[in-house]
């Protein structure tokens, strides 16, 4: 097992003033099995320059991408309209239109993401909850959907039993999709998910159109289904509802990761590390409603470096340089300006040892570099 020591002052047991040392056990972030790894994923579309002219330039609309899923985990993906939360999930299924271009990195479970890997666990190691209910075959009855072609006894169980809690009836079985509406067609692409025995869900926006009871239900199964080892990738514009069922969040701008966090750091501001982050979080209406001022760029007008940096009140001159991914503890942040590592209390107090370990540990390593992250994690 690798250990780090961290180096922070704790707001509890020491006053401001003082700083202790304390060691912080890295196994939840850096040994335990990664499900999903993207590492660095960039996405571009070839588009002709305009309807008139036949010069054809390439969009960047993913830029050097990262993000993880452990097993036992739901890592939500947060960010707004725009910021490639779909297109990575079609990224990771192989399901990009034709024009895309893609770099980067993939891993599933340890194993590089081919094009032939990708439709191999389509469907069977990976499950996918779309965003959009067109996803349904329209010549196909709902019922064979669902079971896959695969039916037996056991799964005609499953089925039922799904079916049954997520109010669809006997009755849905045996409908097409365009008999169904779009909050029931939402609740067949979800049990189709559950039915199989995935090792991850990649689950795009799953809950619009349900009412609050359903999509509580369909939370907790995807708890129990990371509790049983599996993971989840959990795309949603709704950060609330991220920070109540996810392990992890994930911060997508305009393309990219700007911080990777446990939830645990989303109890303060303080404890956030990008500037994006900590104006979500005061955006959020428990913590004061404060709105952020600006957009998101628009990929055509993206600027030198860092892409939230006409937003920030911290932008400098070296904002504008190449802005690399950190990681910093169990989180990991693309800011130049970021200098410090306050652990969320919750997190501290866990990996707390006792008071004899702790006098024999010595500051070993404040940031575990990301090539500690990789030859500690499963490559
Ligand atoms: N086929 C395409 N060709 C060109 N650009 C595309 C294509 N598909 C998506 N984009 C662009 O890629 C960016 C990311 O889109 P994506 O659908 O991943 O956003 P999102 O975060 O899922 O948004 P939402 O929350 O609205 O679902 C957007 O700017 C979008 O316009
Ligand atoms: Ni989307």
């Amino acid at each position: 097992m690798h250990r780090f020591y961290v180096w922070a002052g704790c707001p509890l047991c020491k006053p401001a003033t003082e700083s202790v040392f304390i060691q912080e056990d890295f196994m939840s972030c850096t040994e335990k099995r990664h499900i999903l790894e993207i590492d660095e994923l960039s996405v571009s579309f070839l588009q002709y320059e305009n309807d008139y002219s036949s010069r054809q330039i390439e969009l960047p609309v993913i830029s050097r991408l990262s993000v993880s899923v452990h097993e036992g985990e739901i890592v939500a993906v947060v960010g707004s309209s725009g910021s490639g939360k779909s297109l990575l999930a079609h990224a990771i299924l192989g399901m990009l239109p034709y024009n895309a271009k893609t770099d980067g990195q993939m891993y599933f479970d340890g194993e590089l993401l081919t094009e032939e890997k990708r439709k191999e666990l389509r469907g069977n190691k990976i499950a996918f909850v779309p965003q959009s209910t067109t996803y349904l075959d329209p010549l196909m009855k709902v019922g064979e959907q669902v079971s896959q072609g695969r039916k037996n006894a056991a799964r005609r169980e499953r089925q039922r039993s799904l079916f049954a809690r997520y109010g669809l009836g006997k009755d849905v079985d045996n409908k097409y999709p365009f008999e169904c509406s779009g909050g029931m067609t939402r609740r067949v692409l979800l049990t189709s998910a559950l039915m199989g025995e995935p090792e991850l869900i990649i689950a795009d926006e799953p809950t619009p159109g349900m009412d609050l009871a359903l999509a509580k239900k369909s939370m907790e199964d995807f708890r129990t289904f990371a509790d049983e080892g599996h993971g989840v990738l959990l795309i949603t514009h709704d950060i609330e509802l991220a920070l109540e069922v996810a392990d992890r969040v994930a911060v997508f701008y305009a393309g990219t990761t700007i911080e990777e966090a446990p939830v645990a750091d989303f109890a303060s501001e303080e404890t956030l590390r990008h500037p994006y982050t900590k104006a979500l979080w005061r955006a959020m209406p428990q913590n004061g409603f404060e709105p952020l001022p600006g957009v998101q760029p628009y990929v055509k007008d993206m600027p030198q470096g860092c892409p939230f940096g006409p937003r920030c009140s911290m932008y400098c001159e070296k904002c504008s340089g190449d802005i690399p991914m950190r990681r910093v503890g169990c989180a990991t942040v693309r800011c130049v300006q970021y200098t410090g590592e306050p652990l969320a209390v919750e997190a501290h107090h866990t990996h707390y040892e006792t008071a004899a370990e702790k006098s024999h540990t010595h500051y070993e390593a404040a940031e575990p570099s990301v090539e500690a992250h990789h030859t500690g994690g499963h490559l």
